[in-house]
């Protein structure tokens, strides 16, 4: 297993996220050290994809920062359901959507591009599967193509929103093979899941989130039974009508 180039880390100061004046992040401030792997857990409408999207650039903070080191390449790997699977698109064309930033708008598709492309559709099992309409695949097959794309793009910071969802048991492991190696090769990889027993085998560190964060560190410490409980009781005492405060850091 090769080793990544660029180890890149990314820091939260005092990050609130909103919705109009809803806050779905709050006050937020952490560190995803450079090379970890760490899950973002809590409950249904606690922040994690408002978050994730922040992390990738896609939602504007209404206040805080988010920094990336040096450099960093971000990559998103978002909910199945946000894939258009009606658009008329075969998958090795979706996979190479992820080539985009190093193609640009004017450079055609070359071969080499093409075969990125081939290898990254087999290394996701899914070899053979180039001119498929992407309408045609089930959701596990789906979620690996989204993979697939993942790979092209060759990114210090992997995003992935619930990688595991809706897929059997064979396509978990397959996936979760890939998030290790990339975890082996340096990168930066977090995850929002739902699945805590998975959590806890796999991943190292976690951020509870309930909109605040109610712990972030080694998975064991994140998830104790009083911090779960916080968190329910954080997400079942938040207002849907509450607007944000204007907390200092
Ligand atoms: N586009 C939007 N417009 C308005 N409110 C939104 C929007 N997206 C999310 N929200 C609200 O922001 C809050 C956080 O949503 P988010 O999707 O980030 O939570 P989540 O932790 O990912 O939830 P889940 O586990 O259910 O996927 C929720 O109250 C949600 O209703």
């Amino acid at each position: 297993m090769s080793t990544h180039r660029f180890p890149a880390g990314l820091t939260l100061e005092n990050l609130t996220l909103t919705h109009g004046q809803r806050p779905a992040v709050h006050h937020v401030s952490g560190r995803f050290a450079p090379g970890s792997l760490t899950a973002v857990v809590g409950p249904n409408g606690a922040g994690k994809t408002t978050l994730l999207r922040a992390l990738a650039g896609l939602h504007k903070p209404e206040s805080g920062r988010i920094t990336a080191e040096g450099t960093a390449r971000i990559a998103l790997l978002p909910q199945l359901a946000a894939l258009d699977r009606a658009f008329p698109i075969a998958c090795c064309d979706v996979v190479m959507q992820g080539l985009w930033p190093r193609i640009g708008a004017f450079r055609g598709v070359s071969a080499e591009d093409r075969l990125r492309a081939e290898h990254a559709l087999a290394a996701v099992g899914l070899g053979g599967f180039e001119k498929r309409p992407v309408g045609t695949l089930s959701a596990g097959q789906t979620q690996r193509l989204l993979f697939a794309r993942l790979l092209v793009q060759d990114a210090d910071i992997l995003l992935l929103d619930e990688p595991f969802n809706a897929v059997d048991a064979k396509t978990s492991a397959d996936l979760l093979r890939l998030v290790r190696d990339w975890h082996g090769q340096g990168r930066t990889v977090i995850a929002v899941l739902h699945d805590l027993d998975l959590v806890a085998r796999e991943f190292p560190e976690t951020l509870l989130l309930a909109r605040d964060a109610i712990a972030w560190g080694p998975t064991a410490e994140a998830l104790s039974a009083a911090n779960r409980l916080k968190a329910r009781m954080m997400a079942e005492a938040w207002s849907e009508e509450a607007e944000h405060c204007h907390r200092a850091a």
